[in-house]
């Protein structure tokens, strides 16, 4: 390939990841979560993120969005370096993505619609009330919750309806990225399998890209184009459910092909059939 043909390819390259781990080491004092992890999000996907309690999920996505320092390890999103001493190098980055925390993190001092304010008044401070009040009520529908949901209190409403008003907060900025950590914990089956066909809606309408850690099977049977499996300290697999299932690791194996894995399984059979 000539010089100038390859410098393209890998910019084409690069422009398709949207985030990229490189040789990502953390420790809490002796303990070691994370040795050597690697990983690319590509731009547009839904990628799962899975691994056993403890094994660094959480941890991983707070690396990426620069809240966890790491020991060594080299972080790019949407193709800007993520500093590694606790700040962002570059500020507007964190405009560009929006999280959703376990539990939702709201205010509870602070109306649903007031939530969804924090952050644009932060990065937007000039913003007239009329119209921090009208992006509040277009991302509190958009989120699938009653127009009537903007007054309320966290405590007003259901599990189900305050991941929806922080999911609505998160995507106050219309940010590129989404970051979801378990988002369905917690809730039932209906509810669970409505909040996932949310986020694939959104990824398809807005183009998002979406960063989902969870345990659930069926969201990542559902909605997910790729899974990243974290054990033994790294990534261990990325793939389709279909190519994790080709390789042998005990873990994938058990996780997949356990019991809850193979009702997984059917339940997705048994939806593409009624679809047909
Ligand atoms: N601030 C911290 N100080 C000390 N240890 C921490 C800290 N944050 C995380 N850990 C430890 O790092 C490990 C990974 O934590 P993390 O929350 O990322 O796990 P996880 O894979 O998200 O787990 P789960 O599926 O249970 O939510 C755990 O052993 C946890 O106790």
């Amino acid at each position: 390939m000539a010089d100038n043909d390859q410098v393209a390819s890998i910019a084409a390259e690069n422009d398709e990841i949207a985030i990229k781990v490189r040789g990502l080491v953390n420790s809490f004092g002796d303990f070691r979560v994370h040795d050597g992890v690697d990983l690319d999000v590509r731009r547009g996907e839904i990628l799962g993120v899975v691994g056993g309690s403890g094994t660094g999920k959480s941890v991983l996505m707070r690396s990426i969005i620069g809240l966890q320092i790491p020991d060594e390890g080299e972080i790019t999103v949407l193709g800007i370096p993520i500093g590694g001493g606790g700040e962002l190098d570059d500020p507007s980055l964190s405009k560009r993505w929006g999280i959703l925390f376990q539990g939702g993190a709201l205010f509870s001092t602070l109306t649903v619609a007031e939530n969804v304010q924090v952050p644009l008044r932060e990065f937007y401070p000039d913003l007239g009330q009329g119209l921090l009040d009208e992006i509040a009520s277009f991302k509190v529908v958009t989120s699938g919750l009653p127009v009537d949901a903007g007054p309320k209190y966290p405590s007003e409403l259901s599990g189900g309806m305050r991941k929806r008003a922080g999911l609505a907060r998160a995507l106050a900025l219309d940010p590129d990225l989404l970051f979801l950590d378990e988002p369905t914990a917690g809730l039932d089956p209906i509810g669970a399998a409505a909040f996932d066909e949310l986020t694939l809606s959104l990824k398809k309408t807005l183009g998002l890209t979406v960063f989902l850690i969870t345990h659930d099977l069926d969201t990542l049977y559902a909605i997910c184009d790729r899974v990243a499996v974290l054990a033994d300290k790294k990534v261990i697999a990325i793939g389709t459910i279909d190519e994790l299932l080709a390789t042998d690791h005990p873990w994938i194996q058990e996780y997949f092909n356990g019991p809850r894995g193979r009702a997984a399984t059917a339940a997705k059979a048994a939806h593409e059939k009624e679809a047909v």
